[in-house]
């Protein structure tokens, strides 16, 4: 339905008639999955703003030094600086803009989380004197919480910060390796100063970990302040990827700071030496990393859907087999296996898109409370953040996995943007919390609410279901044949009965245990798998929500559905152990899941191309030959081979030193150089 000649592109289109089959209004998708009008036009004009200036090409990126790349970065976030000025542009606009540059870099940990955390953690006062510094960029803040001993497990940190009356300083000391400070972001090499977790010593007594901040350059010269011992901590996995980043290494020996660089919000310590908590919850502190773990759930959807992009597009030009008696070989798209592999991430993209929409809803909610001093929804918010975290960030990273091995050989090539895309993207699984981990904490969550329904509190929010818990654990699943799975009730109360059923068995398993610390250690396997049913289930009822609105646009609503159920038949059938083992579904229910899934591959199938188009990612962000708008994969691979410095000579380099003396079988003459 969309003409080529909008992106003005005349010459080629390769998929021309996989976009004239399209059963929807590619535009109106386009401006829903941007999240509206004002979205989508802010994203258009940035994206062109980025893919036009060629401080921010890309191409190059693994090919060169990582030396060169980290350079590359700091030029690219110097220039996005400039602009950002010379333009005036808005927070959102400089935020579309970190995006479409698509580079790591120390900006992402300064405003991402030093800001964050002295927004949330420090006084007014301090917020006064430090902000007002970091948001011109006359000072660069990293957030230094692990180290090389602990990252996980927060309260364990070792670094001190012991209180000095005689001087009213705090005196930062690393006493071990292994309290090095180790991978923040930003650290390495750009930051001049460090928003530190050390453990809080006033009065010969351990308050436990709290928030410091420390200059650790200086801002004439930029050389590491006396005492203080900083660097990169090496290169990371992948070509390019994340290593344009330079997470470092940070050690203090005895470094005096002013007993006002405690961030003082939630506590203090006066003049005197004296510690005040207030009242307000000390996980407050822990805010920072809620922050941006919503915003790793909002962007998961981006990089899934940059890889199926890819992949989709690629299925449909590439072609194998058939192709007999003059007919054109089958595209790979057509083959079963091909969508039953592909098909289900191109609808958790969608899924992800939505879901990232009501996570910024919740944490814009949640915010708003806490400066009304109200704190009754943190521990389902923490849950919420904490297991999609989880969840999106290991599904994303496996299928952008997945999509490289459905573009075959080619895949492998950097060309496809690929390997790159999961280089990049892979560690998301770990930063802002171990996955596992992530998925104990709301695995605690589930089992506390389940205490709390047995005494009478109705639980809230996202585990207002375990309010249904009798029901949602005796009910029989009613579906009879394969259309009975398109009902939108009958799969929310599926995966509510799974989850409900995983949970209640975890919950009475500790409950009985003599040790409920051991019994939930003995059965973290199981709480891990219970607590993924649980945001499985919240990804699909606020799918399900929104495919039942009414949405502008011929054909998108229906678009909507066909992948809200292809997303959750697939979760079912992937997971129809849980479904099984709990009894909730009979083994029959079971294949006729399988049988609708089938028929929704079928429906998606003619959209597919138009489909990842209403993602509306340009040739510059997707940064790959099989991902092309046009479908021109093989001209752009060829031509992109010529671009190799392997192939700057005919002749290679090393061929006299080592080549040569093999080929004429003089390895061991007196004139071999091996
Ligand atoms: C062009 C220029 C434009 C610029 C624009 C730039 C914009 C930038 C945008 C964003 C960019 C995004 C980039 C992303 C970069 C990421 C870099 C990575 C950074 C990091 O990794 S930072 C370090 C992260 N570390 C962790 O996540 C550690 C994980 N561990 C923990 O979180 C905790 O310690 C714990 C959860 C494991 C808890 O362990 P423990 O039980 O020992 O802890 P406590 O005793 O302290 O607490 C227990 C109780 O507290 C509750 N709890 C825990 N966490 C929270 C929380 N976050 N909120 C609320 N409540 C919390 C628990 O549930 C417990 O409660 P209970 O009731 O007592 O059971
Ligand atoms: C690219 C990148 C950027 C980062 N940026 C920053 C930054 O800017 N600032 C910062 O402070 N930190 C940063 N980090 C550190 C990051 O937050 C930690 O690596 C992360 O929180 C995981 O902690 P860990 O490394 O201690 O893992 P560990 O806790 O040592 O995990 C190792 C394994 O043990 C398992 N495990 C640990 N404890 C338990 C348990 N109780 N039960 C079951 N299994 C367990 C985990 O699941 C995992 O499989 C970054 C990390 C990376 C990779």
């Amino acid at each position: 339905m969309e003409g080529i000649e909008e992106r003005g592109v005349k010459e080629v289109d390769y998929l021309a008639e996989e976009r004239a089959g399209a059963q929807f209004h590619v535009h109106s998708m386009k401006i829903f999955l941007a999240g509206g009008q004002h979205e989508y036009e802010v994203s258009t004009r940035i994206a062109n703003l980025v893919a036009n200036d060629p401080v921010f090409a890309k191409e190059d990126r693994a090919r060169i030094s990582r030396k060169e790349l980290y350079k590359n970065s700091l030029k690219k976030a110097g220039h996005a600086w400039k602009i950002i000025l010379e333009k005036g542009l808005t927070e959102e606009e400089s935020m579309r803009m970190r995006a479409f540059i698509d580079e790591p870099n120390y900006t992402d940990l300064h405003w991402g989380m030093f800001i964050t955390a002295l927004k949330g953690q420090a006084t007014e006062e301090q917020q006064h004197k430090w902000l007002r510094q970091a948001y011109k960029l006359a000072i660069i803040g990293c957030y230094a919480q692990t180290e090389l001993g602990h990252g996980s497990n927060v309260q364990g940190l070792e670094t001190t910060a012991t209180f000095d009356p005689s001087t009213d300083e705090f005196v930062l000391n690393s006493p071990t390796l292994t309290s090095t400070k180790w991978w923040p972001g930003g650290l390495g090499k750009a930051s001049t100063h460090a928003l530190v977790y050390a453990r809080l010593i006033t009065d010969s007594q351990d308050y436990g970990v709290h928030a410091f901040i420390a200059q650790i350059r200086s801002l004439d010269d930029h050389i590491p302040l006396p005492n203080v011992t900083v660097g990169d901590i090496g290169v990371k996995f992948g070509n390019g990827g994340y290593n344009s980043m330079d997470n470092g290494l940070l050690r203090f020996d005895h470094v005096r700071i002013p007993r006002e660089n405690m961030l003082m919000k939630l506590a203090r310590v006066t003049e005197q030496g004296k510690y005040e908590r207030s009242n307000k919850p000390r996980q407050l502190g822990y805010g920072a990393m809620v922050y941006i773990r919503q915003g790793i759930v909002a962007e998961a959807s981006v990089y899934l859907s940059r890889a199926v992009t890819i992949a989709v597009r690629y299925s449909a030009v590439r072609r194998q087999f058939g192709g007999k008696d003059d007919k054109a070989e089958v595209q790979v798209i057509d083959y079963r296996t091909q969508q039953h592999r592909l098909f289900p991430l191109l609808a958790t993209a969608y899924a992800y898109r939505i879901v990232g929409f009501w996570m910024k809803w919740l944490y814009a909610d949640v915010t708003e409370r806490l400066n009304n001093n109200d704190f009754s929804n943190l521990p389902e918010v923490h849950a919420c953040t904490a297991g999609l975290k989880s969840i999106t960030t290991s599904v994303t990273a496996d299928g952008i996995e997945q999509c490289r091995k459905l573009c075959g050989g080619h895949g492998y090539l950097c060309a496809s943007g690929l390997p790159e895309l999961y280089a990049a993207y892979v560690p998301a699984c770990t930063y802002e919390g171990d996955n596992t981990i992530l998925l104990l904490q709301v695995a605690r969550f589930l089992l506390k609410t389940l205490t709390q329904v047995a005494s009478g509190t109705k639980p809230v929010g996202t585990a207002a279901y375990l309010g249904n818990v009798q029901h949602l654990t005796s009910v029989n699943c009613e579906v009879s044949q394969g259309k009975d799975w398109l009902n939108p009730s009958v799969l929310l109360e599926a995966f509510e009965a799974r989850s409900a059923r995983m949970a209640v068995a975890c919950a009475m398993h500790v409950a009985e245990a003599p040790d409920s610390e051991l019994a939930f250690e003995e059965l973290s396997p199981e709480l891990v798998e219970a607590a993924r049913a649980h945001c499985q289930l919240i990804v699909v009822s606020k799918f399900i929500e929104q495919a039942q609105k009414d949405l502008p646009g011929e054909g998108v609503k229906q678009q909507l559905e066909v992948l809200c159920n292809l997303y959750a038949l697939s979760l079912l059938t992937t997971h129809s152990s849980d479904f099984l083992a709990t009894g909730y579904l009979t083994g029959t229910q079971v294949s006729h899941a399988k049988d609708q899934q089938k028929a929704l591959f079928s429906c998606v199938r003619p959209n597919a191309v138009a489909l990842v188009d209403a993602f509306d990612h340009t040739d510059h962000y997707l940064g790959s030959a099989l991902g092309r708008y046009d479908g021109d994969v093989y001209t752009h691979l060829y031509k992109g081979a010529w671009k190799d410095p392997l192939n700057e000579s005919v002749v290679t380099e090393g061929y006299h030193e080592y080549l040569r003396p093999v080929l004429t079988q003089q390895l061991w003459g007196p004139t071999s150089k091996l």
